[in-house]
């Protein structure tokens, strides 16, 4: 669940002013006088105003920037107290290495909007679960068992079959005409993943389900990218004073109600001896379940209507579906800027998919370019990872308190000219022919000078669904369709908004037009 990593933070600044000041007047004396006990007073920071702090001065929509420029006036550490929370932000590969790998077990928790946990079966899923045993045996089904390489090999046939059907449909529906880029990736990003969790079974696929879905998804993102004034002063939040929590009750329980019903039929159709027409990821989660678990997850996954269980499918289902849409708009946004790697691109798929058929999973193997693209997009379009001080450490030698956030600047780090050549230019090359010995950068944050999954044992539990499912749908994209700007238009608009994750401020229109190569033609 990738999405709620930052949304805390812009919650923060950009309620209205008239609910942030009767916030401010219930709560923010109290809450300013203890943080100013326990502020680190050496570490660096902008200065604030009293009680207040900082937050009148910080830009909600441009907090990437803002935090790489305060970065170069204070250092790679430094603090930005507001009236509920001391934020520390750290911008160097050492100090985030600090923080993720040496003092992993102080940082394993992540700030969790109200919102978020709610929809999250009132925080039971593997993103918001606190570190301890029920994360550590949910999470080992998740990433072990149900998304490891193996099971998303099982299941590539249905992907495949979905991403078809969608390129198909953008060919029968929009040839020629102005298209949201990032509307036909979210649906083929949605369509194949549910298809993969439970399209191999009687029953459970369908497009109005999947349309029904979809559309559940996006206004789940959308209510997770408003801002809740109850995150900035949790006193305030009995009173639920913009209805976030009660929206986010009535979501939740419409995304409940579409994941019991696929979990009924598919008991159903296995009481009634249907079988699969191929394996899905539901029916291995179903098998681990039938199974047990070990000793760590039997009884959280005893039932199959236990929030656990329904958790882990939700996970997957919405986890990162929203992101994987918008990088691949970014992708596009990139490639229809930067014509020699678009051509590039395009030749490596004419190369290895060839003109006659259409992208399937063997191919993401050998696609090392288009591979390199989808890398280098996550380089320069996705901005922070942040953890919450579950106890008092030290960190670049400064003291910093228990429940401090602390965020990891990866915009900066992804962008410092010591550490990338060119940084602001959109050069896939440079991750390629990377070492003999495996990849310099791989997606896994062992390099922490590249962490667009987040590093440790709280890294992206998707990366492995997320890497396929980016390549494989902007692969298609790309070898069915050339996509061109509207006409009058010679580059397209590069302006972003901060918000759970970098967003286009203006959506990208494309126009897509048959590729002679394409296996559609
Ligand atoms: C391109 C798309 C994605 C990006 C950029 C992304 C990024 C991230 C990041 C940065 C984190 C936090 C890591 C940390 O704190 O160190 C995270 C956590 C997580 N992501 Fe993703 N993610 C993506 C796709 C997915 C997908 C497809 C799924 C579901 C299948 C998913 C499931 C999760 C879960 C469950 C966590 C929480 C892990 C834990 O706390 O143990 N993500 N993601």
């Amino acid at each position: 669940m990738a999405t709620f990593l930052v949304s805390l933070l812009k919650d923060e600044t950009s309620a209205s002013l008239f609910t942030i000041s009767i916030a401010i007047l219930v709560s923010a004396g109290l809450y300013f006088l203890t943080y100013l006990r326990r502020t680190p007073n050496s570490m660096p920071g902008p200065r604030g105003l009293p009680i207040v702090g900082y937050m009148p001065f910080l830009r909600p929509n441009h907090l990437h920037r803002q935090f790489t420029a305060l970065a170069q006036a204070h250092g790679p550490i430094y603090k930005i107290q507001t009236p509920s929370k001391l934020l520390v932000v750290v911008s160097s590969p050492a100090l985030a290495r600090e923080v993720l790998r040496a003092n992993e077990s102080t940082f394993s928790a992540r700030p969790t909007p109200i919102a978020v946990k709610i929809l999250g079966y009132g925080g039971m899923e593997v993103g918001t679960l606190p570190w301890g045993p029920d994360w550590a045996g949910l999470r080992k089904i998740l990433v072990r068992d149900v998304l490891s390489n193996r099971a998303l090999d099982t299941c590539h046939a249905l992907r495949e079959r979905a991403v078809a059907a969608g390129i198909r449909e953008i060919r029968a529906e929009s040839i020629g005409k102005p298209t949201r880029v990032f509307d036909a990736a979210f649906k083929l990003v949605v369509d194949s993943t549910l298809a993969m969790l439970w399209g191999g079974g009687d029953g459970e696929g369908g497009a109005d389900f999947a349309a029904e879905y979809r559309e559940a998804t996006r206004e789940v993102s959308q209510l997770m990218g408003r801002p809740n004034v109850s995150d900035a002063f949790p006193l305030l939040a009995r009173f639920d004073l913009q209805g976030v929590q009660r929206e986010a009750a009535v979501l939740a329980a419409r995304m409940d109600g579409m994941i019991s019903s696929v979990i009924e039929r598919r008991l159903g159709d296995l009481a009634g001896k249907k079988g699969m027409a191929s394996k899905d990821l539901l029916q291995i989660l179903l098998e681990v379940q039938g199974g047990g678990g070990d000793l760590s997850t039997g009884s959280l996954i005893a039932s199959t209507s236990s929030v656990h269980f329904k958790g882990l499918i939700l996970d997957i289902a919405s986890g990162g579906t929203n992101t994987t849409a918008m990088l691949i708009e970014w992708a596009i946004t990139e490639l229809l800027s930067n014509e020699e790697v678009m051509i590039k691109v395009v030749q490596e798929l004419d190369r290895i998919v060839g003109p006659k058929s259409l992208m399937d999973d063997h191919h993401l193997k050998e696609l090392s370019y288009l591979n390199a693209v989808v890398k280098e997009t996550c380089r320069l379009h996705l901005a922070m990872v942040a953890r919450v001080a579950g106890q008092p450490c030290t960190v670049g030698g400064y003291s910093i308190p228990k429940g401090a956030t602390v965020l990891i600047n990866t915009w900066a780090i992804h962008r410092d000219p010591q550490l990338w050549a060119d940084p602001l230019q959109f050069r896939p090359e440079r991750f390629l022919n990377e070492v003999e010995n495996g990849p310099r950068f791989s997606f896994t944050g062992s390099n922490f000078q590249y962490l667009p999954f987040g590093s440790g044992h709280r890294v992206c539990a998707g990366l492995n669904l997320a890497e396929r499912l980016m390549n494989h749908v902007l692969a298609s994209m790309l070898h069915s369709f050339e996509w061109k700007l509207p006409d009058g238009e010679e580059r397209p608009d590069f302006s972003d908004k901060f918000g759970p994750f970098v967003r286009k401020q203006k959506p990208l229109i494309a126009i897509p037009f048959l590729r002679p190569g394409s296996g559609l033609a």
